[in-house]
């Protein structure tokens, strides 16, 4: 079994943009520049945005983190996008998610300019990357396909069950592992809440990606000998043993799947830290106007 370290490639994916960041500097003496909206103050929100904010000062990128009470209106928020969308300093946002509940989440991510979605969750983004157009891709997917692709595992003709149909990882998952490239090229099934008889499809696959959000829902018995399972799960459990008050769990259980799997990624430091070199990537891209030319 070969654990495939997340936070060791994420870091080498950094420090490529690393240097990246300091050609661009040397020539045009300006780096890219990714911005963050936060609304509300959600644990886990929080830390992931304060991680983005800091991967952004480990590769010399600026960036704005602009935090908005939970209170705000869906207008207000609107014509702060709109404000992100026309300041020619930014190269790309995010809005965090998940928003408070009176704001239309769908609403937002279509007032995004595509050219700076480099979370890749407008539906201009989104039909792009189906119709194998230049995109940017969404984050977590992107990761994991850098994992598969750095560890060099085969994917051509393998069967890739992904668990979860999520628009931000399931969905766009099931799509890319599919398309006609490498990583690719594989026979796809996509399982959900009314998956009947979910082991029966989780014991065919050659390669499992579980993004379901219930801690420890894959087990030994629903896994394929030799399958490569990537664990994209990150659900804060409470452990008042820990300084943090919570332990970080992922959607396998990995003790006893871990030792029947060639290749699998642990929870922290699998797919956590790829998603962040990822956005970091694009933002570079946004920057280097390579998706959209405008
Ligand atoms: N590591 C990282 O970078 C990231 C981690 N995450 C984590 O990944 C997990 C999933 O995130 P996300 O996709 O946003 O979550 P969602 O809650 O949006 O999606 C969960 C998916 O799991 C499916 N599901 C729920 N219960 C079952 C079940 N019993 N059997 C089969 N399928 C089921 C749902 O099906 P249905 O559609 O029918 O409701 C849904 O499609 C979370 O733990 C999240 O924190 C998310 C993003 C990035
Ligand atoms: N607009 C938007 N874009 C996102 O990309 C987005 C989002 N909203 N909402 C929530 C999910 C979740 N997500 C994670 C990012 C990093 C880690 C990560 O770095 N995890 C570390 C541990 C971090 C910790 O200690 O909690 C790890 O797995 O090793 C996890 C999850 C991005 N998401």
């Amino acid at each position: 079994m070969t654990l495939l370290d997340g936070k060791q490639t994420a870091e080498t994916i950094k420090e490529e943009i690393a240097a990246e960041v300091e050609a661009i500097k040397a020539a045009h003496g300006k780096v890219p520049h990714l911005a963050a909206i936060l609304v509300g103050n959600d644990g886990g929100s929080q830390t992931y945005v304060n991680n983005k904010v800091l991967a952004c000062e480990r590769v010399g990128f600026d960036s704005t983190l602009i935090r908005m009470e939970d209170s705000i209106t869906e207008e207000e928020l609107l014509e702060k996008i709109e404000e992100l969308n026309n300041d020619a300093n930014v190269d790309g946002f995010i809005v965090q998610l998940p928003l408070p509940k009176h704001i239309d989440t769908e609403k937002v991510l279509e007032a995004v300019n595509p050219s700076k979605d480099v979370d890749g969750f407008h539906p201009t983004n989104v039909g792009r990357m189906v119709a194998g157009l230049k995109a940017f891709l969404p984050a977590t997917p992107y990761g994991i396909l850098q994992l598969l692709e750095r560890y060099q595992i085969e994917t051509k003709g393998k069967h890739c069950v992904v668990i979860g149909r999520s628009n931000i990882v399931g969905s766009p998952m099931s799509i890319l592992m599919a398309k006609n490239a490498y990583p690719g090229n594989c026979t796809v099934t996509i399982c959900h809440r009314h998956t009947e008889n979910l082991a029966q499809f989780t014991k065919q696959a050659d390669i499992l990606i579980a993004a379901v959000g219930i801690p420890e829902f894959v087990k030994a018995d629903m896994v394929k000998d030799g399958a490569v399972v990537i664990d994209v799960g990150t659900t804060r459990v409470p452990d008042t043993t820990r300084k943090a008050g919570y332990k970080l769990k992922g959607d396998v259980l990995f003790d006893e799947v871990a030792p029947k799997c060639s290749f699998i990624t642990p929870v922290p430091g699998g797919v956590g830290p790829l998603t962040i070199a990822m956005l970091l990537k694009n933002t570079l891209s946004a920057a280097k106007k390579e998706v959209y030319h405008n």
